[in-house]
This record gives C-alpha cells, structure tokens and sequence, in this order.
C-alpha cells in the first residue's frame, strides 16, 4: 500500500470541497479526473502537506503525513498544475536548491535537464514561456528519490515532444518503483501510458472509475 487515506475533510472556511471516508491506492500510475473545481489540485496540495485538513494520511504504512512530516514529504513530490516562482530565479537555482533539499542521488539533476530539454538553465523564470516554466517544474517533481509523483495536469502548454519525454521518464521512474498520481482533462491513451486505475473525484468524494 502506498497512500491511504481515512476520513480526509478539508474546507476552506464553511465551504466543504473534501470529505473522503476512505482511499488508497498501491503501486501504480492512477489518474483522477474531476469537472472544473472538484476539488482535484486541493486534494493533491493537501496530500502534499501543504494545506491543513482534518483526518490521516499515511505514506507506505509507515509516514504519517502529520506525525513524520519531513519523513514523508521527502518521500513524496508535486508538481502543481500552474507552478509559480519568483521571476529572478533560473531552472538552475531552482533545480539546485529543490534537489538539495530532497536529498538527490548524484547525476539526477543532469538526468532531467536532458530529459525535458532544458537548454535555458540560467534564463530567469520570469522571461521564460509558460511551457519552458512548466517542464521546469515538471523536472523539479521528480526530484530526490520520491515513492509518489503527483502532477497536476502535467500536460497543460508543454509540446508534443516533451509530452513524449515526459510518459517516458514516468515510464522510468515506475519501473524503479515510483507511484504516480496524474490529473487531467484529456484521458491518456493506453499506449502513451500503462495506467493502472483511474477515479472521479464526485461530490467531494474519490470513486473508483
Ligand atoms: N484558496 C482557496 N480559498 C477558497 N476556496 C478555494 C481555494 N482554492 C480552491 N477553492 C475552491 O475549492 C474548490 C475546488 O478547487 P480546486 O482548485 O481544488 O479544483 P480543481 O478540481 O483543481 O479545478 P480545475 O479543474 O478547474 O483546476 C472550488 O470551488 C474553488 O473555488
């Protein structure tokens, strides 16, 4: 079992957007589809520990997402769907200062720069096209040695090519074990992706599809 999930609620203020009774899901590559504002980046920020909620998440029957918060959150990454950095940093500060923080294995950093093509290293993020920041943040997420990548609609403005490099290195990371948890609006294919299982996020809930 990879992640479990028992009574999550979360609210922002008296608006309920998630009451999951229970979930979990094992090794894998899930998707999880909902319409416009089901709830889906809030359920991912928050089994990213960066939104506070009520209930318990545990990472691999061992992480409790609030009892060994370091433990788990170096074990699991997001990649947000609209990520934001400040507009005087480059993909190299940023790749620098994320891989150090999730501790990463010599030569990864490398790794992802070819994978995503990443040829504007030093060029701040604020004059960068939202795909070149996109695939940065893409490469980011798979930082360290993560047991779960969550992307949040990974596809939105990058091309074709780097859609390809990127079902690749998912390709990758799963066959060393990783799980994944992929938002979005368009279905994968099944020969761009093996997915695994997929669920709605329906009434505030997770349902298996
Ligand atoms: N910071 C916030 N404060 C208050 N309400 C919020 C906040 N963030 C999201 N919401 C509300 O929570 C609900 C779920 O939003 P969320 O962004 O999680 O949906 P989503 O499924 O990711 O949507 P989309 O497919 O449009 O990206 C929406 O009703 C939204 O208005």
């Amino acid at each position: 079992m990879k992640l479990q999930v028992m009574n999550l609620r979360k609210n922002y203020g008296t608006h309920e957007v998630l009451s999951i009774p229970e979930w979990s899901i094992g090794e894998g590559i899930y998707w999880i589809q909902g319409e416009n504002g089901a709830g889906k980046s809030t359920l991912f920020r928050t089994l990213a520990g960066m939104l506070p909620f009520e209930g318990k998440v545990v990472l691999e029957q061992k992480f409790d997402l609030k009892k060994d918060a370091v433990a788990y959150r170096l074990r699991l990454n997001l990649g947000e769907a609209e990520p934001l950095y400040p507009s005087f940093l480059t993909p190299a500060d940023l790749l620098g200062f994320v891989a150090e923080a999730k501790k990463n294995p010599i030569g990864q950093v490398e790794e992802l720069v070819e994978a995503f093509g990443i040829n504007y290293l030093d060029q701040p993020m604020g004059s960068c096209s939202s795909g070149m920041v996109k695939k940065t943040s893409l490469a980011l997420a798979f930082l360290g040695e993560p047991s779960i990548i969550i992307l949040d609609e990974p596809l939105i403005t990058i091309d074709l090519e780097a859609r390809g490099n990127l079902f690749a290195l998912i390709k990758k990371y799963h066959a060393r074990g990783v799980a994944f948890l992929l938002s979005s609006h368009q279905p994968f294919a099944d020969d761009d992706l093996p997915v695994t299982g997929g669920f709605a996020l329906q009434n505030r809930t997770l349902v298996a599809l």
